[in-house]
Parts: C-alpha cells; structure tokens; sequence
C-alpha cells in the first residue's frame, strides 16, 4: 500500500483521532453481532501500547443528522470496554468544548469514544467546518473504518486534510486482500455473484469480466441472465430493463474467455414462505405461477466443483432467500464448498454472504471475510475508495 499505516507514525503521548467502524447491528438496545467491534481490537490494543491517548468515532445507523436516542454508541462503549478488559469513555458529544474536555482528560493509553457522528448534519455532507472540528481534538488521524471508506464523510474524508492520516490495521488487511486479488490473484480464480438485483452488481460483475477465469451467477438476479438466454422465468425477479445488459455481459465473458455459469436447476416454490409446495425443475421448465427461489442440486454439484478447482474465490450475494430454510441449501451449499476446498483462499465481500457463512457455522473455514458490504462492492468495481485516496501517502 502507498499510504501511510499505524506503523508509521509516532504514537506516545499522542491523541489519536481513531475512525472506526462500529455500525453494529443492533435489537432493543443489545448488540446483535459483534464482528465489526472485534474486528477493531488489533489497531485500539496497539495504540493503547503505543501509548497513544485514543479518540474513537464511528456512525451507528443512519440518523440523518439528528440525535437519535435508540443509535447512540453507548452499548457499543461498554461492549468494548469488556473485550478489551479495559475503561472506555463515552462522551455524548462527537465536537465541542464536552468532547475536548473529555479528550484532554485522557492520559497515556486512556480509550475514549466519541457520540455517533451521524448525528451531525455536517457529516455526511462533508461539512470542512466539522471536518476541522473533529481534527481540533487530536493530533493525529487514523481510518480504520473500511466499511465505511466508500463514504466521504467529515470523519472519513475530510478530517484527514488536516491532521497527519494514516490506515489501521484492518484497513490495511481489507486493502492487502482485495487489492492482491483485483491485481495479482492466484488461479483459477472465481467469483461468485449473487443477490437480489443485477442493478446493484453491474459495476462488479463488468470489472470482474476482466479479471476472473470464471463467474458463478446465482441468487435473484440470475433469473434476468436466465430470461436473456430465452427461458421463462415465472415470477421469479426479473429486470425487464437489465436483459439487454445481461446478454452484453455473457458476450463479454466469450470474448474474454471466461467460463460464465449460470443454474441448470432452480427451487421454485408457489407461495414466498417456508410453508410454500417447492418442488425442483430444470432451468427451461419453471412454471408460470412459481417463483424460483434457489438454485438446484445439479447446479450445487456443478458450483461445488468450480470452487474445489479453484486457487481463490470472491463471493458477493446469496444464492437464494437463505434467510427461509427452505430456500437456504444452495448458499449453504456454495458455503461448504468454500469451507471444504483446503487449497482456495476464500473471500467473502460482506453483507449477506458474511451474515449466511456466520449462520451456518462456517464463518471460520473462511480465508478472509470483509467487514465491509458497500465499501468491498465498491472495492470490486475498481473505484477508489475516498477514506482511503485521503490517507497521507508514503
Ligand atoms: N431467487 C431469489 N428471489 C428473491 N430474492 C432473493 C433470491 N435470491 C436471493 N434473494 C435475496 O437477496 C437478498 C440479498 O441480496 P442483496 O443484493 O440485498 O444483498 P447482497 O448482494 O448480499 O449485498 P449486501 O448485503 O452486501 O448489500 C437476500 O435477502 C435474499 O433473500
Ligand atoms: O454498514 C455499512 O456498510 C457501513 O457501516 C456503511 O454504512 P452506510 O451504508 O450507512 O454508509
């Protein structure tokens, strides 16, 4: 990487303005899933043994500005304190005269964790004035929120014009691993594209052309690919105006000699629920009044091999609705073939394929598993990322 890292900087006695990205999941009032948190230890525990005094500051949800009593990081602050056997501060402000009183009270290796910045208006517009405000109370900056890197915000983007800015560690680990397989990937290398809509991966799925040996289609918007290929499709999702596209990119993948595949068999069901008549058919026979909901069996069997042959897997989307147990077997499917393939270096781009491998147990076979959902996407677009482009270079 040509940016600055933690590493770089000089840390003792320094306050650390440290972006972190703890938009937790969360029901009333409980953390749901800690990952993100846990995924921030190495970079806090090294600046509290650098001795660096730490201003943390993250968004929780998306509070457009306003303070929203159920998205204050309160809980986030004591679930931090207990991972890391250690005090956290809270302060209710994330700018001001509170939150410098608060971060000129820290000594040596103190934690303190800043409100959410989302509840000021500034920060989603990049605000220069909040920007300037966030850098009044450190010396230094570091961007550790990868999920958010996507993000040009004031704590993202904008702070780091004013303060010497480097990458925390799980910055640099999502940028080391993506980047390598963007631009120097081992192969055979595979994607594995999935989700509800061809609209939301059009930017991935035309970038990964250039760069994969094969591209594994399923979930939602394979059913827009199976339509532009000529099949019926029933009332599986369909974008009428993503067809066109869907036959581009297959021509693409010709000229580019890269495998494409497509289910064979799909699981259609009558009714969207677990209690819905689902019976297995062949891609060119889904009835008209059935919705396919997940891929089929000759289609696992065909996924599972590509995966076990290949050096290194990207995956983004499920296969299907794995959220209904009834439609979960093909992402489940994909999943084991991952956790099974000992000599494939997995990586999976956050979101639901990262929520579907945590919810069958399989969350620790994988190699590398983003916490970031948008900011990876973007990722494999080939986009720059502005938390990133802002750091201090080398
Ligand atoms: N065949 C299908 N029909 C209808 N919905 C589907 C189908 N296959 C998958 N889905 C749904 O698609 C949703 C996931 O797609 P979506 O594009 O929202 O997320 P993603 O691709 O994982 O990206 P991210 O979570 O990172 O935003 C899941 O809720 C799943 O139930
Ligand atoms: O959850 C995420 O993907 C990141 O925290 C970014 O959140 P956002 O989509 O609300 O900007």
């Amino acid at each position: 990487m040509n940016k600055k890292t933690i590493r770089d900087l000089d840390l003792k006695g320094k306050k650390v303005f440290c972006r972190v990205d703890f938009n937790v999941p969360m029901k009333d009032g409980s953390i749901t899933d800690e990952t993100r948190i846990r995924a921030a230890l190495p970079t806090i525990e090294y600046l509290v043994e650098q001795g660096a005094r730490v201003i943390l500051a993250s968004h929780l949800g998306r509070p457009k500005g306003e303070v929203v009593e159920e998205l204050r990081l309160t809980p986030v602050a004591a679930r931090l304190s207990e991972l890391l056997g250690k005090d956290v501060k809270k302060s209710d402000e994330a700018h001001g005269s509170a939150a410098e009183a608060a971060a000129n009270a820290l000594n040596d290796g103190d934690i303190l964790l800043l409100e959410n910045v989302r509840f000021y208006p500034g920060e989603e517009k990049n605000d220069p004035e909040l920007a300037k405000a966030f850098a009044q109370l450190a010396d230094v900056y570091v961007n550790d929120a990868f999920g958010a890197a996507h993000r040009a915000h004031a704590s993202t983007e904008g702070i780091a014009h004013h303060l010497p800015a480097a990458a925390g560690f799980l910055m640099e680990k999502e940028l080391d691993v993506l980047g390598k397989a963007l631009s120097n990937p081992e192969r055979p290398f595979t994607a594995i594209i999935g989700g509800a809509k061809v609209k939301d991966k059009i930017g991935v799925i035309d970038n990964l052309l250039d760069k994969v040996d094969n591209l594994i289609i399923g979930g939602g918007l394979g059913y827009t690919f199976i339509k532009a290929l000529g099949h019926e499709i029933g009332k599986s999702l369909l974008e009428e105006d993503k067809i066109d596209l869907a036959k581009s990119f297959m021509e693409k993948a010709k000229a580019n000699g890269v495998n494409f595949y497509l289910p064979v068999d799909v699981t259609v069901a009558d009714d969207f629920s677990n209690d819905a008549n689902i019976k297995v058919v062949n891609i060119d026979s889904i009835p008209a009044d059935w919705e396919a909901l997940d891929i089929g069996p000759k289609t696992i069997d065909t996924y599972r091999k590509v995966i076990m042959d290949s050096k290194l897997v990207i995956w983004n989307g499920p296969m299907g609705v794995f959220e209904l147990d009834a439609f979960s077997k093909g992402t489940k499917g994909v999943g084991e073939a991952l956790a099974d393939s000992e000599n494939t270096y997995s990586v999976i781009g956050g979101g639901d394929s990262a929520a579907a491998v945590e919810k069958f147990g399989i969350a620790d076979k994988m190699s590398h598993i983003s916490t970031g959902g948008g900011a990876s996407l973007e990722f494999m677009e080939g986009k720059e990322l502005p938390g990133v482009v802002a750091l201090s270079d080398k």
